[in-house]
């Protein structure tokens, strides 16, 4: 990479000011083009009764009228669409004033006889003749910027693929409409460049990376024909980054066919929903729908409290809930419930009875006499609609006959002065007898008391779901091998009682929620959402089979991008590794991509080298060549000489002017990390919920909150022998430490983890005991 001469710099600031100049003035056009359609929208609305003929006589004119009417409204939604557009353009065109370009690109086409020269920036932007002077990132033609080297290159457009020559590669570093810097390139995208990105510090939001985005990360951006892209990358390789862009990139792709609400994003947690909210607008694009898993199985249960992050991340896990979960999360699980709805058809169904003032209205024994006379030509959800559709003319029929009964006598008699008009449909309202006005009021009093009857048939309420997920667990015995997963049929039973006692309590473990909705979904005949095009997962390694299978479930019609790290498991530990192939099954006859990210942009040299030696099964992970202090490991002698360290390095930070996260393994941990501060007079800012938001500056926070965030300077605490011992918390100790960017600190209370016994010591500095 070589910057250029002066006068090159010089043609190119020029070409530059004819840019800006082109912008201004359409800025300029729009702005009075705007200003136009809303003098003239406010005339329309002004004379709008003068200009239309207003008519009562015979019918043709009455027609006449009605067409003058439907003329003007037209001519009012003409301007307010031309109003829009000119808005979205200014919009644009003033975002790209700001930063006109960021690339310029030299080839030749194959078989054209000249060549030609563009400039990427953020969006496009043409002349009134049509020429364009800028091209989106996201253009076809954009893919030769970041594919390949100088020379031929090969790229992808709607007719195929095409190949063209590419003599120069430049890239522009512009702030106030003048080139700060400049820089031609022979690789893909110049180190320089992203060295000066990503050397910056760290900000509480996410950044885009359209100006330096890697040929690996492209051809995730830009996939168009996997049902399934994997992507497995290492910490920090960048593949939060890469999916936002392919949102922007599959927006503009298919611009008129696909809105922002027909893609879902599954993210860790609420705060990295904050962290990345900014960089799709900042694209000029609109932001993506972004949930949780919990989010989205938990708003489906309102009346139940589901097992927060905390809970199931610091919920005491004996080596038999282990077991218990591994099976609740497996495919055979899945199927197993498949096979017991099928089951269903033909027998066990729960209901409960409906009640009416205390009585049996409809008691469980009709309704399933109902549910099972259908023919065996109805499936689950025909099952439940016909049985609905029959109580619900039940009920109808059964109005008139309720209308004789004593309590609605009473009931009339009753009604006070203010009941009686509120029933009236008018204030006098009149009846030809007092014998019709009773009927009346008689049958208002009934329906109305028969709403919630009526409301319990149409919301399902008469199955009895916790029965029917409480039968189905008693029936896995028979549907699976428990041995499979070592586990014996009394502890199976053990484990039943368990849930029944949690759903009595009305709560719900993760566990357990996602097969819980299932079996709904299965007995009401849900198919699923078919308005959903792309479906996108975070941190896949957090997902279990299960909940994959229940998603793919759920959106029949999207394609899924899928990003994870199977080393950073830390809720699912280590049964992730052979996940890669159990979602592949639910993949069957499609296309299925598998991409590696295997460099590491996030950290310096020394910390992904240090990071990665924490890692036993050595995952391909290489270092981006950025510079910075070794990472350094501070063992205390004891609680108070610990908080002392971790004083020290705060300041030593701060005066870099670099802010640090302390992540601790759990949040009591955090709360009393803080305090300890605190006495000493330091104040951090705790994160102890995901529904929080980031501060800037220094913070504390819980392990599995940090989940996908990044920071300047992190602390790991405590990470001593008594804190992580367990062979698998090797993922957890790997996903703290590779959330730093520029210095990572580990400091331990006492003996250091055992976990990272296996790091070599020239990969990291020391000193072993902290003085007071
Ligand atoms: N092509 C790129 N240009 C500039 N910065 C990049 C690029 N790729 C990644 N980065 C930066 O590297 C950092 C890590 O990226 P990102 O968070 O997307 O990685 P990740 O793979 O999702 O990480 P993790 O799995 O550890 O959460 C971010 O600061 C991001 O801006």
């Amino acid at each position: 990479m070589t910057a250029k001469p002066q006068n090159e710099q010089a043609k190119e600031q020029r070409h530059l000011d004819t840019i800006v100049g082109q912008l201004d003035s359409r800025i300029a056009k729009l702005s009075q083009k705007i200003k136009n359609t809303e003098k003239d929208a406010a005339d329309i609305n002004k004379t709008f009764f003068q200009d239309v003929k207003l008519s009562y006589g015979s019918d043709t004119t009455n027609m006449e009228t009605a067409l003058s009417i439907h003329q003007q409204q037209q001519l009012l939604l003409e301007r307010n669409n031309s109003w829009e557009s000119s808005e979205q353009e200014l919009a644009t065109v003033e975002k790209l004033k700001a930063k006109p370009y960021f690339a310029r690109v030299d080839f030749h086409e194959h078989g054209e006889p000249k060549s030609e020269k563009i400039y990427i920036g953020l969006s496009s932007f043409a002349n009134d003749k049509g020429k364009f002077l800028i091209y989106d990132w996201r253009a076809p033609i954009s893919s030769i910027y970041y594919e390949g080297k100088l020379g031929d290159v090969t790229y992808n457009t709607p007719d195929g693929e095409q190949s063209v020559n590419v003599a120069l590669k430049r890239q522009f570093l512009i702030k106030d409409d003048q080139i700060q810097s400049m820089f031609d390139t022979t690789e893909t995208i110049g180190d320089q460049m992203l060295l000066e990105v990503l050397g910056e510090k760290s900000t509480p939001q996410m950044k885009s990376i359209v100006t330096t985005i890697q040929q690996e990360q492209n051809r995730i951006i830009r996939d168009t024909d996997a049902d399934l892209l994997f992507v497995q990358g290492a910490a920090g390789s960048g593949k939060t980054s890469a999916v936002l862009q392919r949102v922007a990139f599959l927006l503009y792709q298919y611009r008129g066919n696909l809105t922002a609400n027909q893609v879902i994003m599954f993210s860790p947690n609420q705060l990295f929903n904050d962290y990345v909210e900014n960089v799709l607008p900042e694209l000029g694009e609109q932001n993506m729908v972004q949930l949780t898993y919990g989010q989205f199985a938990g708003r489906r249960i309102p009346n139940m409290t589901v097992q927060s992050l905390n809970e199931q991340f610091e919920s005491d896990t004996t080596d038999l809930q282990k077991a218990v979960n591994r099976l609740k999360a497996s495919l055979a699980f899945f199927n197993a419930l498949k096979t017991y709805a099928t089951h269903l058809e033909r027998a066990d169904m729960r209901f409960r009875t409906i009640k009416f003032q205390g009585e049996d209205y409809y008691p469980k024994g009709k309704i399933k006499a109902i549910y099972y006379n259908f023919n065996e030509n109805y499936h689950l959800g025909n099952r439940l609609e016909g049985t609905k559709e029959k109580l619900i003319r039940s009920l109808n029929s059964r109005i008139d006959k309720e209308t004789r009964a004593d309590w609605v006598q009473d009931a009339v008699q009753n009604l006070s002065q203010e009941q009686l008009q509120s029933m009236y449909s008018t204030a006098d309202q009149e009846f030809n007898s007092s014998d019709a006005e009773y009927k009346f009021l008689a049958r208002q009093i009934v329906m109305q008391q028969l709403e919630s009857v009526h409301q319990e048939i149409a919301r399902n309420q008469f199955v009895n779901i916790r029965a029917q997920y409480l039968h189905f667990l008693r029936s896995v015995p028979k549907l699976l091998n428990l041995a499979d997963f070592d586990l014996t049929p009394e502890q199976w039973d053990q484990e039943v009682a368990r849930v029944k006692d949690r759903l009595k309590a009305r709560t719900i473990t993760m566990a357990d929620i996602s097969p819980y909705l299932f079996l709904y979904d299965l007995i009401t005949g849900k198919h699923g959402d078919r308005d959903i095009h792309f479906i996108f997962i975070d941190e896949i390694q957090d997902y279990t089979p299960f909940q994959l299978a229940y998603l793919r479930y759920n959106f029949p019609k999207a394609r899924f991008t899928m990003l994870g790290d199977l080393n950073q498991a830390i809720f699912t530990k280590d049964d992730s590794q052979d996940l890669l192939s159990q979602i592949q099954t639910l993949f069957t006859g499609q296309k299925i991509k598998v991409v590696q990210l295997t460099r590491s942009y996030r950290s310096t040299q020394p910390i992904t080298d240090f990071t990665k030696a924490i890692l036993k099964n050595g995952q391909k992970i290489d270092a981006f060549d950025r510079l910075g202090p070794k990472p350094n490991i501070l063992v205390a002698p004891d609680a108070d000489a610990t908080v002392d360290a971790v004083l020290n390095q705060l300041k030593q930070n701060d005066a870099a002017k670099l802010s640090t996260a302390i992540i601790t393994k759990t949040l009591a941990q955090s709360q009393d990390l803080q305090q300890a501060l605190k006495d000493e007079g330091h104040t951090v800012t705790l994160i102890r919920s995901e529904n929080q938001r980031l501060a800037a500056g220094d913070i504390v926070i819980p392990s599995y909150l940090a989940k996908g965030l990044e920071f300047d300077g992190v602390i790991a605490y405590d990470l001593s022998a008594a804190n992580y011992h367990e062979e698998d918390e090797r993922q957890l100790v790997y996903t703290i430490a590779s959330r730093a960017m520029h210095t990572l600190t580990i400091i331990a209370n006492g003996e250091l983890s055992p976990l990272l016994g296996d790091v070599p010591a020239s990969l990291y500095t020391t000193a072993d005991q902290v003085a007071k």
